[in-house]
Formats: C-alpha cells, sequence, structure tokens
C-alpha cells in the first residue's frame, strides 16, 4: 500500500512549521486523516502536536554536551543518527493508510539541503517500492520578502533548484509569507518573481539607489569583513547575472504564492501537493458524514 506525504524544506524563518500546521488544520477541517512528522530536534513548541517527533529518538541538547558540538554540527550528527535507525520511521509509518497525508516539518539549517546528502538518502528511504513506498512532494519556501533584495532572491532560488536537482521527486517552490508584501508592492511586480529571470537584475533598487547615492561600481576593498564592499559594486553584479542566468537556462524554478493566514491559499498549495502525487486517484470512494449529508441537501 503506497503512503502520501510532503516533506516541507528551506532556510530557517521561511515559514515551514507555520505551513505545516496551517495545513494540518486545513486538512483536519476537511475531514482528512494527517500523520505530521516533526525532523527538526531544535524545534520547541508546535500548533499540532507532533504524531512523531525526531526529539523522542535522540535530544540535540545531548548531543551538543556529549559530542561537544554546536547547534549546526549537532543537528548534521541528529541526521545521521537518524540515518542509522530507519526502523524508527518505518515502525511508526508503515501503518498508515493511503488515506493520510503524512507532513514532515524540516530544520532551517541550509547545510542539510546542500552540502551533505544526507537529505537525498532520507527521500529515497521514504519513496522506495516494496518498502514504505511514499509519494512524495518535496515543497521549499523561500520568503516572499527576499524579493525586494534580487542578491537574496536570487541565491534563495539557486538553494531551491539546488534542493530541486538533488531529491528527484515532485517538486513545488513556494513563496511564502505574501501578505507581508500586501500594500508593499504591487501584484503586477509580484507576478515578476514568479518565475525567476534575468531582467529582474536590471531594476534592482539596491543597486540603483547605490547609484544614485554615488557609491563606488567597484569594490573599494577585498576584505571579506568589509561587507558592504563586497556585496556591491559591478563584480558583485556580475556574480548575480551568472547565477540568475544559470537559473533562467535551467528553467525549473516557479514559484506558487502562500500566505499561511489565508486558508484559501493554503487550500490552494495543497491541490497542488494533492496533484502532484495523485492523492486523489489513490482514494476509495468514502461515505458521507451526517452533517455533509444535510450541507449536500
Ligand atoms: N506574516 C506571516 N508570518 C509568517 C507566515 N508564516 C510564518 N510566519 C512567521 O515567521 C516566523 C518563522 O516561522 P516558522 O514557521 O517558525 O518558520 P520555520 O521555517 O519553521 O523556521 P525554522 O524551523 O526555525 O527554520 C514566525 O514568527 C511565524 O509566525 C505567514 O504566512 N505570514
Ligand atoms: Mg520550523
Amino acid at each position: 500500500m503506497s503512503k502520501y506525504g510532503v516533506i516541507v524544506m528551506g532556510p530557517a524563518g521561511a515559514g515551514k512549521s507555520t505551513f505545516c500546521a496551517s495545513l494540518i488544520t486545513h486538512l483536519q477541517l476537511n475531514r482528512r486523516s494527517a500523520f505530521y512528522v516533526n525532523l527538526d530536534p531544535a524545534a520547541e513548541s508546535f500548533e499540532h502536536a507532533p504524531d512523531l517527533d525526531i526529539k523522542d529518538l535522540i535530544s540535540l541538547e545531548d548531543v551538543m554536551d556529549e559530542m561537544q558540538l554546536g547547534p549546526n554540527g549537532g543537528l548534521i550528527y541528529c541526521f545521521e543518527f537518524l540515518m542509522e535507525n530507519l526502523d524508527w520511521l518505518t515502525e511508526s509509518l508503515d501503518s498508515l493508510t493511503e488515506e493520510y497525508l503524512i507532513v514532515i516539518d524540516m530544520p532551517g539549517q541550509i547545510e542539510l539541503y546542500t552540502h551533505i546528502p544526507i537529505l537525498p538518502r532520507l527521500v529515497k528511504f521514504l519513496t522506495q517500492p516494496g518498502a514504505l513506498d511514499m509519494r512524495l512532494c518535496a515543497a521549499y519556501l523561500l520568503e516572499s520578502t527576499f524579493i525586494v533584495d534580487r542578491a537574496k532572491y536570487f541565491a534563495g532560488t539557486l538553494s531551491a533548484m539546488s534542493a530541486m536537482i538533488m531529491l528527484e521527486v515532485p517538486h513545488i517552490n513556494i513563496l511564502s509569507k505574501m501578505d507581508l508584501l500586501k500594500g508593499q508592492i504591487k501584484n503586477k511586480e509580484i507576478k515578476r518573481f514568479i518565475t525567476p529571470d534575468t531582467t529582474l537584475l536590471e531594476d534592482d533598487p539596491a543597486e540603483v539607489a547605490q547609484r544614485k547615492a554615488g557609491l563606488a561600481v567597484e569594490p573599494k576593498s577585498n576584505d571579506p569583513k568589509d561587507k558592504e564592499a563586497v556585496m556591491s559594486g559591478a563584480s558583485f553584479r556580475k556574480l548575480n547575472e551568472a547565477v540568475a542566468g544559470l537559473i533562467e537556462n535551467f528553467s525549473m524554478v516557479s514559484f506558487l504564492k502562500l500566505d499561511s493566514t489565508s486558508e484559501d491559499s493554503v487550500s490552494s498549495i495543497l491541490s497542488y501537493i494533492d496533484d502532484c502525487i495523485q492523492y486523489h486517484e489513490a482514494q476509495e470512494p468514502r461515505e458521507l458524514a451526517d452533517d455533509e449529508v444535510h450541507a449536500e441537501e
């Protein structure tokens, strides 16, 4: 029996846990079964108590104390430990029927997505036919406020693309916290960021402001500590153009918009997830509950 799930990824603070919570609330309101898996050993408070929590397998605090590691090293250790104890996942997920949407909340450390091959191994394990056989959709969140800084937006898009290439499962990219842009940026302008392309660098507000202020077009110093010098000027622009060009050439990334505070927005993202994993095709027709029958009448 196949299982159905979504793995929610993205940089720190992108809104992953909030999205997981809104998604679970929405599933519950629509009488769908959700199973919430928290894989962030540093997460402390939850809107919905996790059905499975990595903290029950390993404690980040203990790891940091005993192995004398910092939070990032500790997290990597926790994931390596998880990979050696995958039975822990199998035991809990094995009995879930295809009715469930398994929602997996990931930590925000970017190392996990780019530097080490743990995530591809985890995804391979979850999706392996004959074992858990999960139809899994990867959802990569990027904070929409990044669009005011083109360099940040393209760097974030590059990390989304890197996760996409690495994971080889259906993938959606999401600009989160769209409500924060309301009244700040016109809808027409926001549309330009849905599919990234190099023309977005032509009117980079940061660069326009620099030019207006008569600031250097070349870094004054090569000292990486001199952030302002390194993060501006013609060389920095060339770097951004190269990154934006790479993203455009691959033409793999486009974004969906999410406002986790809006039920309609969460519902629309859920439809994409359902389509990606063909959730509805697998469902048995179910009988309507009494109140649903009345609502239909
Ligand atoms: N306005 C607004 N704020 C949001 C939204 N989603 C998340 N936030 C806020 O953004 C902050 C970070 O949200 P989290 O859901 O904890 O982000 P995360 O990606 O899980 O963070 P880490 O697990 O630490 O990587 C919190 O203060 C949330 O309340 C949204 O759609 N709109
Ligand atoms: Mg979180």
